[in-house]
Parts: structure tokens; C-alpha cells; sequence
């Protein structure tokens, strides 16, 4: 080859040299170009997030650094910030802004309102468990299914379960009573028995007939629920594309079979039982446990409706939701059953498709649960610390149910008055949910303030942290069931107590968790007194999505009488 002549090769090293040159060539600039482009489209973002107080931030991590840790200690240290600024505070994660807000005129704006409906992007993580089920779904989707959902949910279906919600609380009794009087862990027991309670009455099927154990699935959500939040406080296991090759990957995706295998029996079970032309719950009540009609006649009229007067179900008295309506305007037909209904609209056509009721099973199965157990435990606990406010709820279940072991109708939860209030206390201090999340798609004007925050942002109700405000609630961290007398509830705002969330995306199984939660735990003080060897200040709080106690829920149990006696 003479000087001069270029080779095949060194022709296509060159080509592919200026190839890679005029890459980088136009890259750079492109770079430079989207950066200029996406700074601009946020500069409307950032002018306005300036004006929020907020604690300082690095460059390009803003405040992530806050997240880094164990739970409790990430809890503890952004509760404890918190105290540094008044109702609206600004944090950034990175690239996002995040609001969180703890006054209750501006909770109000948001939670009452018709478009600030749609959930954060942080939910995204649940999808592969629950796809587009009540909790994530949003837009015309999420309107039509809670149009569906919420009236299976209404008080006069609920009264059907009461006999359920006896029964497995009998047997919740008859298994705690084998820890004798040795301290343990009692959430693992309301995570089973809420499971139970969740397969016999909202879905219907026996307990008995799911060859898993509803305990093996409480303890996948627990798992299920560490994973995702992991990926909310760890950056990098965000993209699915690095967290599905990590271990935490892995384990979801076995821990997704253990959860959806029990819930695709579930409706193959109930679908079934549906084509026998069996409706209601298949589940059996022992026969000492049924509540004889006449008791059930001599309810007042006012309680075949689904409000009750004064009794409020776990929201402040003068907020109505779709939960709240009349039975006069529910009809005949809908008094139907959670999944009874789900798939009676899918054999009528095109309401919901199978995919759909499974996501709607898996939602309610999932919120349901962890929720309801987080909140009974609580409980339990503040019952083992409070001695005398439990000698009080003693009381008052003995004055209603004597030395009888009768099961308790719907009439005698309504007696229960100081229990009640004893249960929204406990979900004042330790709410189950302790934050709700919203993504902004307008501009929202605070009232609390003059502050605007952004379209794009993410507004975080810090209920948690809303319950605990001194100018609301005197003496904010001490535990008072008195905060719940009508007359101190009189003149609070609406949304300064907001555990099951409140408007139109308010929580469908309100009505539900109070009712069971009454009956659950009347019937364990009923049968025990509560003891705790570990006071308030010494529980180790963890908010990974449901708020829990990292320690554990650790109480000990006096029977109160040594056997049950029949009615
Ligand atoms: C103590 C028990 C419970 C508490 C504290 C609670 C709390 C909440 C809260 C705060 C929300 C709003 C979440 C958000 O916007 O991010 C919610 C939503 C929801 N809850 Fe509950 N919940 C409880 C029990 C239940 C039960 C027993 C069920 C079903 C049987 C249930 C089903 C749902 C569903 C389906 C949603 C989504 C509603 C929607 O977006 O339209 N919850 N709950």
C-alpha cells in the first residue's frame, strides 16, 4: 500500500471516528439544551418553592440526606424538625419538591377537594401488588370503582358481619390466651385475626377454605410493605430497572405470589360459591354466637340507616362522606357484600373486568388489614400503659354486657361510648397512615399562609404530626380520651383529626374498621386486662407507609374471668 492510500479499515476507523465525533459533537449541546429547557419549564416551580420555608439543602440531594438511617431514627429526626417550622414546610429530594403541610384549613383545600384527587408518584411502587385498584387509581377509573365500592361498605351491610366480627374475635381470645402471662407481640395476632375477619365479610368465603393461612399473607404484606419503603427512602432502588436485579427485587417478587395466590383463590372460591347461586358469606357462625332476631328487631328506627346520630365512626362529627348516606338512598340491590357485588357487576357486562376485581381484591385486602391491625395494637398498648382509663372501658363494658359472655350486637357498640373515645384518641396519637400524599397538577393557594404551592409539587398531609398540634389539642402528646367529648370536639376544626383521611378520596373502610375495631376489642377486655411493661417514650415509631411500633407491640395478659360463660 503506497503512502497516500487509505485501507478498508482505516476508511471505516475514520468513518466511524467522525461518526462518534459528530455524536459527542451534538450531544453536548442537546445536553446543554434539555438542562436549559427543563430549568426553564421549572422556573415557575422554583420561584414559587422559593418563598416556602424550608430546612437548608445540599446541591442537586437538596434534603435527601434527612432519609438516610434506620426507620425509627429517620421518623424521630424529621418529626423532629419539624418543631423548626410553623404549618408548610418545603423539603427537596433531589429533583423533587415535596410540601408538607399540618394546618387544617389547608388539609381542608385539599382533601375536600375534587381535583386535588390524584396520588403522588410514590404510589407507583405499589403497582405491581395492587395495579389500579381504589388506593392508586385516579381520574373517570378511580371515580366509576369508588361509585361501585363504597356502598358495599355502607353501615347496613356491615351490621351483616356482626356475627363474623364476633366469632373471630372469640377465636382471636381463645388463641391469645395460650401466651398465658408472658409478654409478646400482639400485632401478629390482629394481623391474623384482621385477615380472617377481612375473608369471612368483605369477600365473603370461609376462612377455612383457604388451604394458605391468612397469617402467611399478613406477615408478605409486612414484608412487602419494608420493600417499598426502601424504594421511597432509597433513591437508587427507585428505577425498576436497578431494583428488580437487586435482592429486594427478588424478594418481592416471591412475596407478590404468597399475596396474590391467596387473593386469586379468594375470587375463584367466591366465584363459585356465586355460581351455586350462593350470595352473602359462605363462612359459618357457631351457633351460641348468633344474635337472636328479636334483638335484632328491637333496634331504634334510627339505626336501620346508615348515619348514626352522635356517633361519628371514626371522623369528626359534621363531615359526611359517600359513606354517609341514607339507606333510602343506597336501594335494595346494592346491600350487597364487597366481592358479592364485584362479581355480580362482572357477570352483568361491562362494569369491571376480572383484572379489575382483582386489584380491587388485593387493594381492600391490603388496606383493610394493616391498617386495622396497626390501630387495634396501638390500642392494646395504650391500654397496658393507661391503667386507669382501662379500669374505665372495663367499666362501661361491664355495666353493658354484666358477667354474660352474650355476643355484642350493633345496639351495644354504640354504648361503648368511652371506648370510642378511647379508639380515636389512639388514632390520634399513633394514626395508622401517618402521612397522605398528593400529586399537584394546579397551583394551590394556602390559606394558612401566603404561600403558593406549585403545580408539579407533591403535597404531604403530615397527619402524624397534625394530630399533635398544641394549639389544637392542650397538652398534645398526653393520652386523653376526654379529647373526644363532644363538647371539646364542638369547636375543632373539621380536619384537625383526620386518621381515615376525609372527602371525596376518604377512607371507603371507615365504617368498617370502627365497627370491627369495637367489636375486636371489647371482646378481648371483655375476656382480659391488659398489662405493658414499656411506657410511651420508649416506643421506637416507624412510619413505612402503615406506623408501627419498630420494637414490636409488646403487652402481657390478666385473664379477667377464668372461663367464658354462655348466655
Ligand atoms: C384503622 C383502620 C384504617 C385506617 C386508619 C385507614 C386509613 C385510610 C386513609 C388515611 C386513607 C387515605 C389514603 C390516601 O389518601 O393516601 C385510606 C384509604 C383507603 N382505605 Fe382505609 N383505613 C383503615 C381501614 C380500612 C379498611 C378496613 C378498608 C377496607 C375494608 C380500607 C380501605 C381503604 C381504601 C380502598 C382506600 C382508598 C380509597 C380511595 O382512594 O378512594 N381501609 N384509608
Amino acid at each position: 500500500m503506497t503512502v497516500g492510500e487509505t485501507s478498508p479499515d482505516m476508511v471505516s476507523q475514520s468513518g466511524l471516528l467522525s461518526a462518534t465525533s459528530v455524536f459527542y459533537f451534538l450531544l453536548v449541546p442537546a445536553l446543554i439544551l434539555w438542562y436549559a429547557y427543563w430549568k426553564l419549564s421549572r422556573r415557575h416551580m422554583l420561584e414559587l418553592a422559593e418563598r416556602i420555608p424550608g430546612p437548608k439543602g445540599w446541591p442537586m440531594i437538596g434534603n435527601a440526606l434527612e432519609f438516610i438511617g434506620s426507620s425509627p431514627t429517620i421518623f424521630k429526626r424529621v418529626y423532629g424538625h419539624s418543631f423548626d417550622f410553623e404549618s408548610v414546610v418545603k423539603v427537596w429530594i433531589g429533583p423533587k419538591l415535596m410540601i408538607f403541610l399540618f394546618d387544617p384549613r389547608d388539609v381542608e383545600i385539599i382533601l375536600s377537594s375534587h381535583v386535588y384527587i390524584d396520588k403522588s408518584t410514590e404510589y407507583r411502587f405499589f403497582k405491581p401488588w395492587l395495579g389500579d385498584g381504589l388506593l392508586i387509581s385516579t381520574g373517570q377509573k378511580w371515580r366509576a370503582h369508588r361509585k361501585l365500592i363504597a356502598p358495599t361498605f355502607h353501615l347496613n351491610v356491615l351490621k351483616s358481619f356482626i356475627e363474623l366480627f364476633n366469632a373471630n374475635s372469640r377465636a382471636t381470645v381463645e388463641k391469645l390466651r395460650k401466651e398465658g402471662n408472658k409478654e409478646f407481640d400482639c400485632h401478629d395476632y390482629m394481623s391474623e385475626a384482621t385477615v380472617e375477619m377481612l375473608l369471612e365479610t368483605a369477600m365473603g368465603v370461609s376462612k377455612k377454605t383457604q388451604e394458605q393461612s391468612g397469617f402467611e399473607y399478613a406477615m408478605a404484606v409486612m414484608k412487602m410493605c419494608d420493600i417499598l419503603h426502601l424504594r421511597h427512602t432509597k433513591v437508587w432502588l427507585r428505577p425498576d430497572l436497578i431494583f428488580n436485579l437487586t435482592k429486594y427485587g427478588k424478594n418481592q417478587e416471591s412475596l407478590l405470589s404468597i399475596i396474590h395466590g391467596l387473593t386469586t383463590k379468594v375470587i375463584k372460591n367466591k366465584k363459585e360459591a356465586f355460581n351455586k347461586g350462593i350470595r352473602g358469606s359462605i363462612a359459618e357462625v357457631p351457633k351460641e354466637l348468633k344474635i337472636n332476631q328479636e334483638t335484632k328487631d328491637e333496634e331504634p328506627v334510627t339505626q336501620k340507616t346508615t348515619s348514626v346520630e352522635g356517633s361519628s365512626f371514626g371522623q369528626s362529627v359534621g363531615l359526611r362522606d359517600d359513606l354517609d348516606v341514607d339507606d333510602n338512598d343506597v336501594g335494595e340491590k346494592k346491600r350487597l357484600a364487597f366481592l358479592d357485588l364485584m362479581i355480580e357487576a362482572s357477570q352483568n357486562g361491562v362494569v369491571i373486568t376480572d383484572k379489575e376485581i382483582k386489584e380491587q381484591v388485593d387493594t381492600i385486602m391490603f388496606e383493610g388489614h394493616d391498617t386495622t391491625a396497626a390501630g387495634s395494637s396501638f390500642f392494646l398498648s395504650m391500654m397496658g400503659i393507661h391503667q386507669d382509663i382501662q379500669d374505665k372501658v372495663i367499666q362501661e363494658l361491664d355495666e353493658i354486657f354484666g358477667d354474660s359472655d352474650r355476643p355484642a350486637t350493633f345496639a351495644d357498640t354504640l354504648e361503648m361510648k368511652y371506648l370510642e373515645r378511647c379508639l380515636m384518641e389512639t388514632l390520634r396519637l399513633y394514626p395508622p397512615v401517618p402521612i397522605i400524599a398528593r400529586q399537584l397538577q394546579q397551583d394551590l393557594q394556602l390559606v394558612s399562609g401566603d404561600y403558593k404551592i406549585p403545580a408539579g409539587a407533591t403535597v404531604v398531609v403530615g397527619t402524624f404530626k397534625l394530630h399533635r398540634r398544641a394549639d389544637i389539642y392542650p397538652n398534645p402528646d398526653k393520652f386523653d380520651p376526654d379529647n373526644f367529648l363532644p363538647e371539646r370536639t364542638a369547636n375543632r376544626h373539621y380536619y384537625a383529626f383526620i386518621p381515615f383521611s376525609a372527602g371525596p378520596r376518604s377512607c371507603v373502610g371507615r365504617k368498617y374498621a370502627m365497627l370491627k375495631l369495637k367489636i375486636l376489642l371489647s371482646t378481648i377486655l371483655r375476656n382480659f386486662k391488659i398489662k405493658s411493661d414499656i411506657g410511651e417514650k420508649d416506643f421506637q415509631l416507624q412510619g413505612d407507609i402503615i406506623l408501627k411500633r419498630a420494637e414490636g407491640f409488646k403487652i402481657r395478659l390478666e385473664p379477667r374471668k377464668p372461663m367464658a360463660k354462655a348466655h
